[in-house]
């Protein structure tokens, strides 16, 4: 079995001395897609931040690339391609498309560039135009190709399909995942659309109220979709309930 590209061991951590998010751990494959879903204030952010060092742990471990990470350098992390793709998108308005692929690809070549644009063809038609007339599903994939551009090991991409119509959901989750597969990249997808993400992901873990309340292969989970709906809902008494029955939570 390859080297996992990250692992995640017993992660807490928080703000204020306050957990957001307790005891997770992970580990992901090159190549592979984990969908780390939960309800709003469950802690996904906050554990993608703390994978990157941009929150401290306050206990736990998180290694990346081999490397413990060190969260008084996350800017040394993005630089070995461990890369965390914010929902506010971060684009400039006032630049074109074009400005904003030579401002991420200066380790980009010619052929890169090409590469990155078969995989969302609409940019090409978009080169000139300045970001802020990009409709909002054009910018994400503004940034996702950005991101693309370093030829990143893992990426986080934190509610990707925030504000989008489903039906770009619905086109760019699919080239995420096959961008993944073919070119090992690990991707932690941080989604609402449940079912989409685990359409698209190999495994899915559920954090609600900061605790992990529900992992596994995410076919299976598309399969117990009344035990996901109750871990999303329900996370105190799906834990009793899913105790009594066997069902394995973490
Ligand atoms: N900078 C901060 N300072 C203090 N508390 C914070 C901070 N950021 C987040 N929190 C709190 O931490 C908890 C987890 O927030 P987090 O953003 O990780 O959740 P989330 O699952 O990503 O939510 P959402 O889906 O709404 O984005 C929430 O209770 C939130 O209010």
């Amino acid at each position: 079995m390859p080297e996992p590209l990250l692992r995640v061991e017993a992660l807490t951590a928080g703000y204020n001395r306050v957990p957001a998010v307790r005891d997770l751990s992970l580990e992901l494959a090159p190549g592979e897609v984990v969908a780390l879903l939960g309800p709003n204030g469950a802690g996904k952010t906050t554990s993608l931040l703390a994978m990157v060092g941009l929150v401290p742990l306050m206990s736990g471990s998180v290694n990346a690339l081999g490397a413990a990470v060190d969260a008084r350098r996350p800017h040394k992390l993005a630089r070995r391609g461990v890369l965390l793709v914010p929902d506010d998108r971060g684009v400039f308005y006032g630049l074109s498309v074009r400005d904003h692929f030579r401002l991420a690809s200066r380790r980009a070549d010619a052929a890169r560039e090409a590469a990155v644009l078969d995989r969302f063809p609409a940019l090409r038609g978009l080169m000139g135009r300045k970001v802020g007339l990009c409709s909002g599903g054009e910018q994400q994939m503004l940034t996702i190709a950005k991101a693309l551009l370093g030829r990143p090991k893992v990426l986080m991409i934190d509610e990707m399909s925030l504000g989008l119509a489903p039906k770009i959901v619905q086109e760019m989750l699919p080239s995420i995942r096959d961008l993944a597969k073919e070119e090992g990249i690990g991707v932690v997808l941080v989604e609402q659309h449940i079912e989409l993400a685990l359409s698209v992901a190999d495994r899915g873990i559920i954090l609600n109220h900061g605790r992990v309340v529900l992992e596994g292969a995410a076919r299976d989970l598309l399969a117990r979709r009344d035990q996901v709906e109750a871990a999303y809902f329900g996370a105190e008494e799906f834990a009793d309930t899913a105790a009594e029955a066997g069902v394995p939570t973490h």
